[in-house]
């Protein structure tokens, strides 16, 4: 053999060698990923359920999944929001799921879908909502979650007085510290971090414990809200975005005509400011939470809007003056001041409208806890 035979055959077998080895990697991340998973495809509506396999789910197969999902029906809507509506899926007397139908998203979008999904689905915590798996269909696609027996936290602050009974102090208090605990999460123990960039109390979930989870985390980036609903044309809410001050005339003037089109007074977003989502603007979005908590007042009521002030403004004047008694919500009783002014003081370091004077969301979670351990020390 001449040497430029030798130097093709090298080529040849190193090619092949290459090849081959990409081939065997991929099928055996394709069986571990099996192994993780069950997979149902459908052929009637062309889509395809992914259950990801976890103790909850083990009796549970795809095809029972699918057929129990494809006969809800508006009786079983248990709320609906700007990604879509969730439904309440009963598989037996014992175990129910929440099923998010969402809107859906451009073909583009939908590329990414499943590997965000992947993501989402390794994330478990004790204060995030497990989400269990996703079906993708050419029209529509669900997310399957953790039925949260007592709702939203919107509901229990705002929801009808006769609906349940109104939130004690240690109850509030341990809300604050879940949530805290699973942003934190996100935050600090993902790889990548995950901003969630919608905090606010419909995102806090409450399980049978009255434990706070986080849900919707990933959805802001995965999906466009409707316009429907009081989002932002960004990722976020209203009244739960941090301030900022826009520096490009073109967003400003962009702004300026959405409020005047939407009747809407807003703060002008951080997020303008630098043009992505930071893990500091879900710190001032769960300041506003806390406030929320502490007062039973929503950061866009209209008594502040109509007074030409907001909530954060108004907290502020009587956090001032030492007043906080004044501000709690009357419908939580007897409540510790000591514990209630040092809630006030997170919530504010949480608001400061610098980001980097704002706390991480760990070091909340120490001074949450502090509040009560520092008690403890007193007494032993
Ligand atoms: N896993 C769940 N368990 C129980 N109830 C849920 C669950 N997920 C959502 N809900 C209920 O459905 C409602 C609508 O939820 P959804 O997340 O679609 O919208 P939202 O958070 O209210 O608004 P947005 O989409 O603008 O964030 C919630 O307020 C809550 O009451």
């Amino acid at each position: 053999m001449g040497n430029s035979q030798v130097i093709a055959f090298c080529i040849t077998v190193s090619c092949v060698a290459f090849v081959a080895s990409k081939i065997i990697i991929s099928v055996l991340l394709y069986k571990r990923w099996q192994r993780k998973h069950q997979v149902f495809q459908d052929g009637m509506a062309g889509g395809k359920m992914v259950m990801f396999r976890s103790p909850t789910m083990q009796y549970l197969t795809s095809d029972v999944f699918l057929k129990k999902t494809m006969r809800l029906t508006n009786k079983d809507i248990i709320g609906s929001g700007g990604y879509g509506t969730v439904y309440r899926l009963a598989i037996d007397d014992s175990t129910s799921f929440a099923v998010k139908r969402l809107n859906k998203g451009s073909a583009e979008r939908d590329r990414g879908f499943e590997r965000e999904l992947e993501a989402m689905g390794d994330i478990k915590h004790r204060n995030i909502v497990t989400l269990h798996g996703y079906y993708t269909a050419p029209h529509y696609n669900l997310l399957i979650y953790d039925l949260m027996p007592n709702g939203s936290l919107d509901k229990l602050l705002y929801g009808r007085s006769n609906e349940k009974k109104p939130l004690d102090w240690p109850s509030r208090y341990k809300i604050a510290i879940g949530a805290a605990r699973g942003i934190a999460y996100l935050h600090h123990d993902c790889i990548p971090q995950i901003i969630h960039r919608d905090i606010k109390p419909s995102n806090i979930l409450l399980d049978k414990n009255m434990d706070a989870r986080v849900s919707d985390f990933g959805l802001a980036t995965l999906m466009q809200p409707d316009q429907t609903h009081v989002s932002t044309f960004v990722a976020g809410t209203f009244g739960y975005l941090a301030p900022g001050i826009v520096r490009k005339p073109l967003v400003h003037f962009f702004f300026l005509y959405f409020f005047l089109e939407n009747d809407l007074i807003v703060p002008i977003a951080e997020y303008f400011d630098t043009g992505r989502a930071t893990a500091k603007g879900d710190v001032y979005s769960f300041g506003v939470v806390l406030l929320e908590l502490l007062t039973g007042k929503r950061p866009m009521d209209e008594a502040f809007i109509e007074e030409g002030t907001k909530l954060v403004t108004w907290v502020k004047v009587i956090v001032d003056t030492e007043s906080e008694e004044f501000a709690i919500d009357s419908r939580v009783g007897c409540c510790p001041l000591d514990e209630v002014k040092c809630v006030f003081s997170i919530a504010f370091m949480c608001l400061q409208p610098e980001p980097s004077n704002r706390p991480t969301m760990a070091e909340v979670v120490k001074m949450l806890e502090q509040i009560k351990s520092a008690k403890l020390e007193l007494v032993s």
